[in-house]
């Protein structure tokens, strides 16, 4: 059954579907679900996705991804807030804010949550790297200016961003639970 991605995002469907091709087809659905204020990516993911689900009627599932910039020397900050500072702050000033920083280690997190008729799962991936200016014509959000082994990753394919970012990282909990559940 076809996975419903309920996204404005198309960086993030490019991947889903990038990782899942073979498994189940995934189709983009801009359902503007409450994204709750929370400090808890989970929380979040879990709470858009049963509210996608239930108000969207029909029984295929739903797929949500709450993610974040995790920046160490700011305390974390934007974390669960990093759309609202990528459309207020935008990337290249928010890189000027950890280039004045000794510390420029950076955590990036997704949960996916995953609902259907029998409850909710969620999966979470985080990758750990360094804020650089940015590079790379690629990605999307903050991938110029997220270094992972001396390349960004929008300097990164699709498949490569996979291999090693929060996201693949989530998407491949999420396969191989998918795979084993009951239908
Ligand atoms: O460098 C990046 N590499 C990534 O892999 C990535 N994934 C998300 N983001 C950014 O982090 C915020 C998440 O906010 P977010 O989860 O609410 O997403 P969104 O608002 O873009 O879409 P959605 O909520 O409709 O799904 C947004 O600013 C995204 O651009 C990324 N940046
Ligand atoms: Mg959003």
């Amino acid at each position: 059954m076809a996975i419903r991605f309920v996204t404005g995002n198309a960086g993030k469907v490019r991947e889903a579907r990038d990782y899942l091709a073979g498994i189940e087809p995934v189709e983009q659905i801009e359902y503007d679900y409450t994204e709750i204020q929370s400090d808890s990516l989970e929380e979040i993911a879990a709470h858009g996705a049963r509210e996608a689900f239930e108000e969207l009627g029909s029984d295929e599932p739903v797929l949500v991804d709450d993610a974040g910039l995790f920046v160490d020397a700011l305390g974390g900050f934007p974390g669960p807030y990093s759309a609202y500072v990528e459309d207020t702050v935008g990337v290249e000033r928010l890189w000027r804010l950890a280039e004045a920083e000794e510390n420029r280690r950076a955590t990036f997190r997704t949960v996916l949550a995953y609902a259907d008729e029998n409850g909710t799962e969620t999966f979470e991936g985080s990758v750990a790297g360094t804020l650089v200016a940015p590079r790379g014509e690629g990605g999307f959000g903050y991938d110029p200016i997220f270094e992972y082994n001396g390349t960004t990753m929008a300097e990164m394919s699709t498949a490569e961003k996979n291999a090693i970012s929060h996201r693949g990282r989530a998407l491949a909990t999420f396969a191989e639970w998918y795979a084993g559940r009951d239908e």
